[in-house]
């Protein structure tokens, strides 16, 4: 199937501003966007979508960053790989779309795991695994903050200089603030330092362990442990600690007392040393070259359009292959999903309800899905902004805005936690001249749209904009709500109908208070032969690490299919089996 320009750019989100006279007329200046680009589909889009293989190696259930790393991979490691994705185009919540000359990412702009050095630069090294590489804009401020308290505070790339930057604001913790951040750069030197693969293949951990038993020790000190207790080890003053929650919801979505150690050790850290860096052409671009890069390999294949309804199994209870919406199958000796827990286990999911095993229950029992988010994209003229908007100038590509601390988690309706991000700042090339992308959201749940009639839908994306731009306009950005071009909101229902992710969740955070990683499920299942990766599983999300999760997933599934050594087969079993069972009784 060849997939047409018009195709490939199906609007994110459908809305119609003039419909709603109340928002036109507050807007004078917007239209409604024009129709979906006629640019071509990337080459990368356009190659794939050969006929389906008969029977691969590994068959991947979407193409998300975790499946796109594994199948990566594997592909390099000469495994033959079929990924099935049922969108249009790959990359799932790290997309893109295009309007009227603007390339707009679907999910957040804040890209870690960009850097040349170490072995935690892991979409440097995905890239690598299929000889490619993207070219990437260094972002001198990870982001800045505009909180209560009148917390205005920048995330230097310069380590020291975001310290001395929040030591100015809490002189009395002068010492907490350097012993926290610090307990997180021992983290991430410990992972920094050594290779990263499957924690669920013991050859790779005994020879890992033999390696750096050091950096090892301190790993496992800290990986049943969250960022919450650490800071509050070494902190007392409440607004400050307010101020950790937020540097951990602000990725974690979760406050730090829910955040696990070893992922705070990883953000807190990497942004200082491989730093926040822009793929110049769009977050697309990493999803883009990846899909190029395994299109490469010999055997290997990308489908679009290829929605997998579900799972196969043979005789004897063993995954062994992915059938599609319309019958059609891929049999494979490795089944790996890239959709999301609930999707894959859960209620109308890929596997069948009585083959869905035992230890499911322990994930729901202590995971939760995370809220979705309302996401506005907005086309802005920056000749009618009234601040300078150039990096030169002091413009920033990150904001977060908060305007009470009650609402960290809790406030609807675009009143709560703002995350903000300008890649134009960054990368021109994104818009036509003199015109910017903001990208706005804030976290927002299924049952706020579920069952809204289209008008009411409608009306209500734009009462989330007009709030957001009110507050924004306020604080921030004077001029904008003028300056506005076109905008395209999208809800918890846009997320699920385009991401296929269940409540348009953004992935699993911990339901209660859990031992930091200790219990996040690895890419094993209890079902022989069928693999997970993705934000589902270890360490969670963010591309970095759902990177992560895809060589793991990559390094097992290689050493199940005999691809690379392992210890003796039986050994392998009984110590795998055995490290699993451990992980069930935390
Ligand atoms: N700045 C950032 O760090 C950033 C930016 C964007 C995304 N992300 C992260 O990416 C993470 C998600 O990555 P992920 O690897 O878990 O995947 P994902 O959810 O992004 O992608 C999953 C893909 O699988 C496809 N899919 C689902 N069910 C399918 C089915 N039945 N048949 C065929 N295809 C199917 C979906 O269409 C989607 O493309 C999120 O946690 C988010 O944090 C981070
Ligand atoms: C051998 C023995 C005995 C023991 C071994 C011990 C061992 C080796 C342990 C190893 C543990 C490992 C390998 C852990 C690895 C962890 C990794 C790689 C974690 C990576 C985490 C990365 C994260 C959490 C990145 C998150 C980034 C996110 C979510 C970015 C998104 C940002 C936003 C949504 C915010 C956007 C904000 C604005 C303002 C727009």
């Amino acid at each position: 199937m060849v997939v047409s320009a018009f195709q490939a750019h199906v609007p994110l989100a459908h809305r119609h501003p003039s419909a709603h006279p109340s928002i036109s007329s507050l807007h004078p200046a917007r239209r409604p966007r024009a129709s979906a680009t006629q640019a071509s589909p990337p080459a990368s889009v356009q190659k794939a979508n050969a006929p389906l293989p008969q029977a691969v190696d590994a068959v991947f259930i979407g193409s998300g960053m975790g499946a796109l790393t594994a199948a990566a991979d594997l592909a390099s490691k000469g495994a033959s790989v079929a990924v099935l994705e049922s969108y249009l185009i790959p990359g799932g919540s790290s997309g893109w779309f295009e309007r009227d000359g603007f390339r707009f990412d679907v999910g957040a702009s804040m890209i870690f795991g960009f850097g040349e050095r170490g072995t935690t630069n892991l979409l440097t090294r995905a890239l690598a695994t299929v000889g490619k590489r993207l070219e990437t804009k260094p972002d001198p401020v990870q982001v800045r903050y505009h909180l209560p308290d009148g917390i205005d505070v920048k995330v230097h790339r310069e380590y020291e200089e975001f310290l001395a930057e929040l030591i100015k604001k809490f002189p009395h913790e002068k010492k907490g603030i350097r012993k926290f951040y610090d307990a997180c750069w021992s983290v991430f030197n410990s992972l920094n330092c050594m290779p990263l693969k499957s924690l669920e293949e013991p050859n790779y951990l005994l020879r890992v362990f033999a390696a750096h038993p050091i950096a090892c020790l301190n790993l496992l000190r800290f990986i049943g442990r969250n960022a919450g207790d650490i800071a509050r080890d070494h902190i007392k003053d409440e607004t400050l600690l307010k101020f950790i929650d937020m540097e951990c919801y602000s990725w974690s979505v979760v406050p730090a007392d829910l955040t696990p150690m070893i992922n705070a050790g990883m953000v807190f850290s990497d942004r200082h040393y491989g730093g926040i860096n822009y793929p110049i052409g769009g977050v697309g671009r990493i999803a883009e070259e990846l899909v190029a890069g395994i299109e490469e390999c010999d055997g290997c294949s990308v489908h679009f359009g290829a929605r997998v309804k579900k799972v196969v199994f043979d005789g004897a209870g063993a995954a062994c292959g992915g059938q599609l919406v319309d019958g059609r199958t891929v049999s494979a000796k490795a089944v790996i999903s890239n959709a999301t827990r609930w999707n894959t286990f859960g209620e109308k999911g890929l596997v069948e309800a009585e083959r869905v095993p035992q230890s499911e229950a322990r994930f729901r029992e202590r995971y939760v899905k995370s809220p979705s988010f309302c996401s506005m994209h907005i086309a802005v003229r920056e000749k009618d902004l009234k601040v300078a908007m150039s990096e030169e100038e002091g413009m920033d590509c990150h904001h977060i805005m908060l305007d009470d601390w009650g609402e960290i988690e809790t406030a609807r309706d675009g009143k709560g936690t703002l995350f903000i991000s300008i890649p134009t700042v960054l990368d021109k090339s994104l818009a036509p001249p003199d015109m910017h992308i903001f990208h706005v959201f804030t976290p927002s749940w299924m049952d706020e749209w579920n069952g809204l009639p289209y008008a009411e839908y409608q009306a209500k994306k734009d009462a989330m904009l007009n709030t957001v731009v009110a507050r924004l306009e306020k604080k921030l950005f004077p001029g904008l709500n003028d300056a506005i071009e076109f905008y395209e909101v999208g809800s918890a229902r846009t997320h699920r109908r385009y991401l296929g992710r269940v409540d348009g969740s953004y992935g699993p955070v911990a339901g209660k208070k859990l031992a930091g990683l200790m219990s996040m499920p690895f890419n094993r299942t209890d079902v022989d032969n069928l693999y997970c990766v993705g934000d589902s599983t270890f360490p969670g999300q963010g591309l970095n690490a759902t990177a992560f999760s895809g060589f793991a997933c990559a390094h097992r599934v290689a050493a199940d299919l005999g691809i690379i050594a392992t210890l003796p087969g039986p050994i392998d079993s009984f110590l795998t089996d055995l490290l699993s069972r451990q992980r069930l009784k935390l």
